[in-house]
């Protein structure tokens, strides 16, 4: 890898540091009714689409889609949740109850079921992933540590790559780097499931 890549982005960084203080704070019967907005619009879409199974992660302290590993089980559909290996790429293992969650490093809550491997990500029909912010052209603003972008290379093309946000973390454009996978749809609270057309014209990996 190139040293220029490795080079922090302070844009990303003063952003992301904006944003999350500003998830916390608001009142948490604010983000909950997001949340409820979120949620009922991203499984409607999912299944529109004739998704069956996807890959999910579990919102912790203030993301928004809480309850999401609950309400995919509920609607329908086969979850598989990540765990972050030690060199911050993704594996993943199958979410079947609440009892298949345990607390794990950095404040996250990850199954705790067999390893799937890195490459069971590319078997589901979309990939629902965390951001802090998502512009308009695809760009994903996240927490810094690049495990989606280690992991949604392996997606294949079409599949969607959709991104939960709150209203205002939706922007006509985000910081971005070379190594930044696009995302295809945005999920927020008044806009409800959004196709993000520039991000569905070109191969998401270029
Ligand atoms: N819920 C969730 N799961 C996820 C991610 C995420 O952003 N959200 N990830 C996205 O890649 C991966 C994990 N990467 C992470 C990287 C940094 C922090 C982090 O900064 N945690 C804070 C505490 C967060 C809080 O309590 O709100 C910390 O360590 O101070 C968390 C997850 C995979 N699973
Ligand atoms: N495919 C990759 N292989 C190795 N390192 C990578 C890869 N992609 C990104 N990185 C590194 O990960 C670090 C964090 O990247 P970035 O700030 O884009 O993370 P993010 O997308 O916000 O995080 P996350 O996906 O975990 O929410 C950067 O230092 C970057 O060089």
């Amino acid at each position: 890898m190139h040293t220029t890549h490795m080079t922090h982005s302070t844009a990303k960084r003063t952003l992301r540091a904006e944003l999350l203080a500003a998830r916390r704070e608001r009142p948490e019967a604010a983000r909950g009714a997001d949340s409820a907005h979120i949620i009922a619009a991203l499984t409607a879409g999912l299944s529109h689409l004739g998704v069956r199974t996807v890959a999910g992660y579990a919102p912790i302290g203030s993301e928004p889609g809480q309850p999401l590993p609950d309400a995919l089980l509920a609607a329908g559909f086969r979850v598989l949740l990540p765990v972050v290996r030690a060199d911050n790429d993704l594996d993943w293992a199958n979410y079947r109850a609440p009892t298949d969650l345990a607390a794990a490093g950095r404040g996250l809550v990850e199954p705790v079921g067999r390893r799937l491997g890195v490459d069971a990500v590319a078997g589901v029909g979309a990939v629902v992933v965390p951001a802090v912010a998502v512009g308009r052209d695809g760009g994903r603003l996240g927490r810094g540590g690049g495990s989606y972008d280690r992991s949604l290379p392996r997606v294949p093309a079409g599949v969607p790559i959709v991104a939960l946000t709150y209203d205002n973390e939706l922007m006509d454009v985000v910081p971005t780097e070379p190594h930044d996978q696009r995302i295809t749809a945005v999920v927020t609270p008044s806009g409800g499931w959004l196709t993000l057309p520039a991000a569905t014209a070109e191969p998401r990996s270029g």
